[in-house]
């Protein structure tokens, strides 16, 4: 812990203060974390109701109800987001976005960003989430098994058929899970093989590292600014399965580089130091 941290001016640090004083910074993360889920739980249950009554079940077009009252978020936790490159979204029909992804806090830079007609993959455990389950169920997320490979791959094959049918663009999480060390894990391939089955363009998204400002391990959460950038399009006409690794490697290098910059790492740490 920083000396300073949870110090007023002039004297000691103390272990944890009240509320009229500063935090330690583990009472700090609790605190706002707490609240964040509290948030969640609560602006969930009402933009529940108004997803029922404006649009009358799981669809879509509820993602535009979310992504306003998301949007709202960030004022409370003094985030800021810098965004780049949101012509790059404006690809006609529909696309697979793939996107780095650090923290729960992740929705709120999402929603930020995230262009209309447009439903996210996740692990079918956030279904179970209460009122943040039934939120997500009804703005259409696409609910995968990530401990069964195959049940996974069925429901991304007809993801492939139905996207193109709707005209629905579809997010992807490629590293599969949330990753908070200012690099990126291994891309799972399951994104890569629905674009090229769709044959339908990549586009990647890359949020900078939260580690200065949001750090789980060291119970670090400050206001900060976060660096978006959305990259062009990377096209799969005329792919076949056996590209799949060559495309996953490609979006994987432009994503790290990106991130490395956005997160002002130097260059020379691009090998996986
Ligand atoms: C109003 C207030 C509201 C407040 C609240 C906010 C609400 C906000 C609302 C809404 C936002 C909702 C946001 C949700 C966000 C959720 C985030 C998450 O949950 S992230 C975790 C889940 N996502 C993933 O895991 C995807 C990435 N994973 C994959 O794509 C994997 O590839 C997967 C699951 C399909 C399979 O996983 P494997 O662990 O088996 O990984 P592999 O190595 O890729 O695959 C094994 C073999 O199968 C082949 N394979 C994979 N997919 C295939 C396919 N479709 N067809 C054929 N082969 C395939 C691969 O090529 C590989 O084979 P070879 O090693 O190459 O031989
Ligand atoms: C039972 C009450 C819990 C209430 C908690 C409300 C918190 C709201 C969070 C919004 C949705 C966050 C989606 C998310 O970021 O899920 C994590 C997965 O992507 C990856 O999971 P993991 O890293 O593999 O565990």
């Amino acid at each position: 812990m920083p000396a300073a941290q949870g110090t007023f001016p002039g004297r000691p640090a103390r272990p944890a203060e009240g509320a009229a004083g500063r935090l330690s910074p583990t009472v700090n993360f609790a605190l706002r974390i707490g609240f964040y889920c509290v948030l969640c739980l609560v602006c969930s249950a009402l933009a529940a109701v108004a997803c029922l009554l404006v649009n009358g079940g799981r669809t879509v077009k509820n993602m535009r109800i979310i992504r306003a009252v998301v949007r709202t978020f960030k004022y409370f936790f003094g985030l800021r987001f810098e965004v780049k490159g949101l012509e790059n979204f404006k690809v006609e029909g529909p696309a697979i976005i793939v996107s780095n992804h650090q923290s729960v806090l992740d929705m709120m830079g999402l929603m930020e960003v995230l262009p209309d007609n447009c439903v996210q993959v996740g692990k079918k455990e956030l279904m179970y989430m209460g009122s943040v389950g039934l939120i997500i169920y009804l703005g259409g997320v696409i609910f995968i098994n990530r401990k069964s490979t195959s049940s996974a791959k069925m429901v991304m094959s007809e993801v492939a058929k139905t996207m193109v049918a709707e005209n629905v663009k579809v997010w992807v999480y490629p590293e599969g899970t949330r990753n908070c060390t200012g690099d990126l894990l291994p891309f799972k391939k399951g994104a890569f093989h629905l674009a090229i089955q769709a044959q339908v363009p990549v586009i990647p998204v890359v949020y900078s590292s939260f580690t200065s400002f949001y750090n789980p391990k060291t119970k670090l959460f400050t206001s900060g600014k976060i660096k978006v950038e959305v990259l062009p399009p990377i096209e799969t006409k005329g792919l076949t399965p056996d590209d799949v690794t060559d495309l996953t490697d490609r979006c994987f290098s432009t994503m790290r580089e990106t991130l490395f910059r956005l997160s002002g790492r130097p260059s020379q740490a691009k090998d996986s130091s």
